[in-house]
C-alpha cells in the first residue's frame, strides 16, 4: 500500500512558481528522500500534502485520504517543519507535554527516551536553547507519539555530525518498527545513507525518482586524467561520458557504463596520472540530470 500518493500537484504563489505537476508515491515502510536545491519546491510539496496550503490543481493523499477532508490523519503522522517557532518562555518538557496532549496516548516515556538519545535537556527554557537544540526539540516533537508516517522537512540543519548520526539511527529504528519516512533535504550525501528511494526536484518539477540501490549499482565513475600533452575533446566522445572538462593537459569526466570501454580508451593515451573515483550523488544528479531540468 502507498502511504503517500501525490498526483499532478501544482501550486503557484501569485505569479511566482511554487510546484508544477508534481507526482510521487511512497510505499509503506519506505524511507523516501526528497532532494532539491533551495527554493525548488520541497516545502511547498510537503505543506500541500499536509493540507496546510491549497493546490491550484492535483491531489495529495496520506493513507488514501486527503488531509483537508480528513484532518484526523494528523494523529498518525509526525511532522518536523523546516523552520520551527516556539513559545520562548516555555520549558522544553512543558512544550513537549503540550504537543503530546494532542494525541490520544501517553507519550511521557517516549519523550524521555528521545530526549536521552538526542542529548536534550528537558528542564531548559526554549529561549535559552541554541538553534541546533531547538531543532532537537522539533525532532522529539515529531516522533514522540510514535507516528506511522514521519515527514521531516530539512531535519538535520543545525545538528552537529554526532547528533546527525544519532538522528539517523532514530529514523532507522522507526523504520524497523514499521514507520514510513518522507525526508526532504538539499544534502544528497545524508539522504544517500538513509533512504530506500529518492526523488529529485528542481525548479518546482520532479526530474527523477530512483531506487537508491539502482543509483548506487550503476557504474558511475569520476575519472581524472593528467596527460603528457594537450588533447582534443573528440578523443573523449565515448558513449557514457558526461560532464567532460578539458583544461590544458587535465581531463575530467563522469562515466557510466562498461568500465572496460573507458580503460581501453585511456590505454591509448600518454598518461602522467590517472584517478578513478566514485562520484557522489550530487555530481550524478547535477551532471546527468541537468539536461532534463
Ligand atoms: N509564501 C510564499 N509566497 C511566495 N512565494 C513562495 C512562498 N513560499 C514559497 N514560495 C516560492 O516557491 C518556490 C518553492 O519554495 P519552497 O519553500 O517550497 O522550496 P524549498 O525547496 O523548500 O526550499 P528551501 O530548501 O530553501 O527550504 C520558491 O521559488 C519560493 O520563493
Amino acid at each position: 500500500m502507498n502511504v503517500i500518493e501525490i498526483h499532478h500537484l501544482t501550486k503557484n504563489y501569485g505569479k511566482s512558481r511554487g510546484i508544477t505537476d508534481v507526482s510521487l508515491s511512497v510505499a509503506e515502510g519506505e524511507i523516501f528522500g526528497f532532494i532539491g536545491p533551495n527554493g525548488s519546491g520541497k516545502s511547498t510539496t510537503i505543506r500541500t500534502l499536509l493540507g496546510l496550503i491549497h493546490p491550484a490543481s492535483g491531489t495529495a493523499a496520506i493513507f488514501g485520504k486527503s488531509c483537508f477532508e480528513h484532518p484526523e490523519i494528523r494523529q498518525q503522522l509526525g511532522y518536523l517543519p523546516s523552520e520551527v517557532f516556539y513559545y520562548e518562555n516555555m520549558r522544553v518538557l512543558d512544550l513537549l507535554n503540550y504537543s503530546a496532549s494532542f494525541y490520544k496516548k501517553d507519550c511521557s516515556k517516549r519523550i524521555r527516551e528521545l530526549a536521552a538519545v538526542m542529548n536534550l535537556d528537558l528542564t531548559k527554557k526554549i529561549s535559552d536553547l541554541s538553534y541546533g537544540n531547538k531543532k532537537k526539540v522539533g525532532i522529539v516533537q515529531g516522533l514522540l507519539h510514535e507516528p506511522k508516517l514521519i515527514i521531516l522537512d530539512e531535519p538535520t540543519g543545525g545538528l552537529d555530525p554526532l547528533m546527525q548520526q544519532k538522528f539517523f539511527e532514530l529514523i532507522r529504528e522507526e523504520k524497523r518498527k514499521g514507520a514510513t519516512v518522507f525526508f526532504s533535504s538539499h544534502i544528497l550525501s545524508e539522504v544517500q545513507k538513509l533512504c530506500d528511494r529518492v526523488a529529485f526536484i528542481k525548479e518546482g518539477r520532479i526530474l527523477r525518482q530512483e531506487k537508491m540501490s539502482d543509483l548506487q549499482e550503476n557504474t558511475y565513475k569520476r575519472i581524472s586524467i593528467e596527460l603528457n600533452q594537450e588533447t582534443r575533446p573528440e578523443i573523449f566522445q565515448l558513449e557514457g561520458i558526461s560532464d567532460l572538462q578539458i583544461k590544458n593537459k587535465m581531463v575530467k569526466f563522469i562515466f557510466k557504463g562498461n568500465i572496460n570501454q573507458v580503460t581501453a580508451m585511456i590505454a591509448e593515451l600518454d598518461l602522467r596520472n590517472l584517478t578513478i573515483g566514485e562520484p557522489d550523488l550530487e555530481e550524478i544528479f547535477l551532471h546527468y540530470y541537468e539536461k532534463e531540468g
